[in-house]
């Protein structure tokens, strides 16, 4: 495969960007009262507004050009029907499979996974609605108020991101907390305050061996087992999100409180697997009439 940098619409836009002296932004606007109209976009209820940057028409229709050398249309359409276009893992890129709400059957390796996705969906929703119901209970019968996530890295960073950005959504019956530093001050002052009875520990990592999250998941249920004194605890208080199963059963968690991480997503931020999880527990929307 060519490198991007070697194309002409590279090399002409580099020129470009050497050479052009950039007129401020409000000489943009000013020059051309359509600026807006031009460089912005509607799909649905979100807006594309890419008329704040320090582009012309001569720029963008550069950008188009690379786009076009680049061959970005094959991409995007091996992408969305599961080729491996992740060339460094052999892997495809799915997670538009993971947010395909019109269920077209969507295949890899000559497979749909479209009924495995909505399968773990379902699971997710169904759980999700236990415990904002007060269904699921912790080990001494109370209800869960707070939900620990620990995770590193992109199996911490798009829930926590997501969950701070929609706070005012959240329906605060239930908190959520992150810990992904191996400094073991990050998870005892995260759970100094906190009643192991009414915690959930969700151990998200895709492969179960990520050395910070291991360490801050067995500190976790340390300190569940100096109030629990019974490992049948674990069940009620820690779920996983991971595709290593073994690992998962030998940490005691049940292959019933585990949900799937799917190999064809590269990486690990795709809120809309089981990584988004939390998010799902802490918003009210939807289920608040549940309660
Ligand atoms: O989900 P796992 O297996 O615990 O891996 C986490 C690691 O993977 C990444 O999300 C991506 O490589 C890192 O940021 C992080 O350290």
């Amino acid at each position: 495969m060519s490198r991007i940098y070697e194309s002409d619409a590279w090399q002409t836009l580099l020129q470009r960007a050497n050479t052009a002296n950039p007129p401020h932004l409000r000489e943009l606007f000013a020059a051309d009262p359509e600026r807006f109209d031009k460089m912005s976009l509607r799909v649905q209820n979100i807006l594309l507004d890419y008329s704040k940057n320090l582009i012309d028409d001569q720029t963008l229709n550069d950008l188009l050009d690379l786009a076009n050398e680049a061959k970005v249309d094959d991409w995007r359409r091996r992408m969305f029907q599961g080729d491996r276009i992740n060339i460094t893992e052999g892997r495809a890129v799915l997670h538009t499979a993971l947010r395909n709400r019109t269920n077209t059957p969507v295949y890899v390796d000559g497979k749909n996974v479209m009924p495995a996705v909505n399968n773990e969906l379902a699971r997710i929703k169904k759980f999700v609605n236990q415990v904002r119901r007060g269904e699921w209970r912790g080990y001494s019968g109370k209800r869960i108020t707070d939900v620990v996530n620990l995770g590193i890295g992109g199996s911490d960073l798009g829930p926590r991101m997501v969950t701070q950005a929609l706070k005012p959504y959240a329906d605060d019956r239930i908190r959520v907390h992150f810990v992904s530093n191996v400094d073991g001050v990050e998870i005892a002052n995260t759970l100094r305050p906190l009643n192991p009875e009414r915690v959930l520990f969700v151990v998200a990592s895709k492969t179960f061996t990520t050395s910070e999250t291991m360490t801050n998941a067995h500190t976790a249920r340390n300190w569940l087992m100096s109030s629990a004194f019974d490992e049948r605890a674990v069940a009620k208080h820690f779920i996983a999100v991971s595709s290593n199963k073994e690992a998962i059963k030998s940490f005691g968690i049940s292959a019933e409180n585990s949900f799937q991480m799917w190999d064809w997503v590269g990486g690990r931020f795709s809120l809309w697997s089981a990584i988004g999880l939390p998010i799902a527990l802490y918003l009210a929307l939807a289920s608040s009439k549940s309660y």
